[in-house]
């Protein structure tokens, strides 16, 4: 196996966010798909509005690379509806995993039985059209109890409503990237964060994301278990493998 295969390349800002025109936007997108065919990445990740730009890129190109998107990015605090009609219009454009952001809110105000209509009904959608769905957690909002709460949450929702077959194509994953901390920094996820949710979300694969940036961040993390990693600089670390080891 090569680090490749587990990396999810990431590209989430909007031409807002990155300061440039929505063309530009659109190029840096385009090149971040062409990137990920010729890399053979597992996947690139974009804003709902491009997939289906990606998956046609993909397509003539006859390249394996799954397309993914971000649902209620980067908030989560929409509602169910919301929520369905977004990742029900990324299934129809054509992606192949969709990216939920959990409404961590309704979850810290002890919301919980929002929280697990929207894991059960939303992971429904995604299973019934045979996609993968990941759940993030955004644990810069949290606490360890939170943590291990909310994750422990999600694996019972799916336990209890979804055959032992699909539970691979259930991820917990840790961070949007975009969460901005008290004192103005994005809220990364560390080490310990990651234990936590390996520790509570087996048998469901965990995907960690925010802040991961070399390729020794990445054998790490796939030495704990990591089944899945996103990241926007995964091109440099993927030039940074070795040839001849495991990853
Ligand atoms: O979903 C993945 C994240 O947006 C990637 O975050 P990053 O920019 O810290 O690598």
């Amino acid at each position: 196996m090569n680090v490749r295969c587990y990396l999810d390349s990431t590209y989430l800002k909007t031409a807002l966010q990155a300061g440039i025109s929505d063309m530009d936007n659109i190029n840096i997108v385009e090149y971040c798909v062409r990137e990920a065919i010729e890399e053979q990445f597992k996947l690139v990740m974009i804003r709902p509005e491009f997939v289906a730009i990606a998956k046609e890129i993909i397509m003539q190109s006859n390249s394996r690379v799954l397309v993914g998107t971000v649902i209620d990015f980067p908030s989560g605090d929409h509602s169910l509806n919301f929520k369905l009609q977004e990742a029900q219009s990324a299934i129809a454009a054509g992606a192949d995993e969709l990216d939920f952001v959990i409404d961590y809110k309704s979850f810290l105000k002890g919301d919980l039985n929002i929280v697990k209509q929207q894991v059960l009904e939303c992971s429904r959608l995604v299973l019934q059209n045979n996609r993968t769905i990941k759940w993030i957690i955004e644990v810069a909002a949290l606490n360890a109890t939170q943590i291990i709460q909310i994750t422990t949450l999600i694996k019972n929702v799916i336990i209890a409503n979804f055959k032992e077959d699909v539970y691979d194509s259930v991820f917990v994953k840790s961070s949007t990237g975009f969460f901005t901390k008290n004192d103005g920094s994005i809220g990364v996820a560390t080490i310990d964060d990651i234990k936590l949710i390996l520790e509570n979300a087996f048998p469901l694969p965990v995907k960690a994301a925010g802040g991961v940036r070399s390729y020794e961040d990445v054998v790490t993390l796939l030495v704990l278990g990591v089944k899945r990693i996103g990241t926007s600089v995964a091109k440099a670390i993927a030039d940074a493998a070795p040839t001849n080891t495991d990853y």
